[in-house]
């Protein structure tokens, strides 16, 4: 009975499947829009003017907060990889059951706080199988700078501490972390190649910095290894969204990374 049933389904939405199937082959781009909109309409408004083969998208907790799964299964059947950032950071049953309602509305990543700890990043993995969305953890947000960090009683340099993250990230099997570009180079040393490195905090040389502390432009991203680049304001705030988005993707395309020497 299951066979002709997935036959059917196949030939019933293979329009759709094709589309989905051209759209996992042709989406590269390495760049994720932040989509920090307080309502649905603002932000459906900015992606009618993008383009799914230009850009990733990611909903964050305000536009979440605000708009709920219905906004982000919208955007995943408009052919839009969606990253849902909500930095799950609970106990390790909570964490897990939210990482698999995550999963259910069809993401292409998400993540949880690696301050979460070992128990924590390995509930989140075992909800989750290797395969389905990505699954990557925050290591230290890109807004802490040194100076933050003696207030919460880390007395390191933001790179220890990312590395240190990082690597019980990796050993609890997941996919891979958010960081700043600015330790993307290092950690390239210390992680295996397949290892997906995102990075916010991106700004190129003209922009406001705003609340971002541990920036790079999206060139020295690249050329420091990141995989990914989530860039919001310089984006959605910009005249002209989808040029500047244009011009990212031109840089980003343009840049190779500086390889590491191999592990
Ligand atoms: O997990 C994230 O995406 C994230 C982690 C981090 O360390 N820093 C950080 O800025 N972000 C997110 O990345 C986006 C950056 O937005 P802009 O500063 O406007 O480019 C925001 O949506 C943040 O929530």
């Amino acid at each position: 009975m299951r066979t002709p049933l997935l036959l059917h389904l196949f030939h019933s939405n293979r329009i759709y499947f094709t589309f989905f199937c051209l759209n996992l082959i042709m989406n590269e781009s390495r760049i994720i829009v932040a989509l920090d909109f307080n309502n649905a309409k603002q932000a459906l408004n900015l992606t009618s003017q993008l383009d799914p083969q230009l850009c990733r998208l990611k909903v964050g907790k305000e536009l979440f907060t605000a708009a709920g799964p219905v906004l982000v299964e919208q955007l995943v059947r408009g052919g839009f990889d969606v990253f849902l950032d909500l930095k799950f950071h609970d106990i390790p049953n909570t964490v897990a059951g939210a990482c698999k309602a995550a999963v259910s509305m069809g993401v292409w990543m998400l993540n949880v706080h690696a301050f979460g700890g070992k128990k924590m990043l390995l509930a989140a993995r075992e909800a989750i199988p290797s395969g389905t969305a990505k699954l990557i953890a925050v290591t230290l947000l890109t807004s802490i700078g040194r100076d933050d960090l003696d207030d919460i009683g880390l007395h390191e340099e933001p790179e220890q501490i990312v590395r240190r993250l990082a690597a019980l990230t990796e050993s609890c099997g997941l996919d891979g972390v958010v960081c700043s570009a600015q330790e993307t180079s290092s950690l390239r040393h210390h992680v295996n190649p397949d290892f997906t490195l995102v990075t916010p905090g991106i700004r190129l040389e003209n922009n406001n910095h705003d609340d971002q502390i541990r920036i790079a432009t999206p060139s020295a991203a690249i050329k420091n290894g990141a995989d990914y680049l989530v860039i919001g304001r310089p984006v959605t705030q910009a005249h002209d969204p989808l040029c500047m988005l244009r011009q990212l993707n031109q840089i980003v395309e343009n840049e190779r990374p500086v390889s590491p020497p191999a592990l």
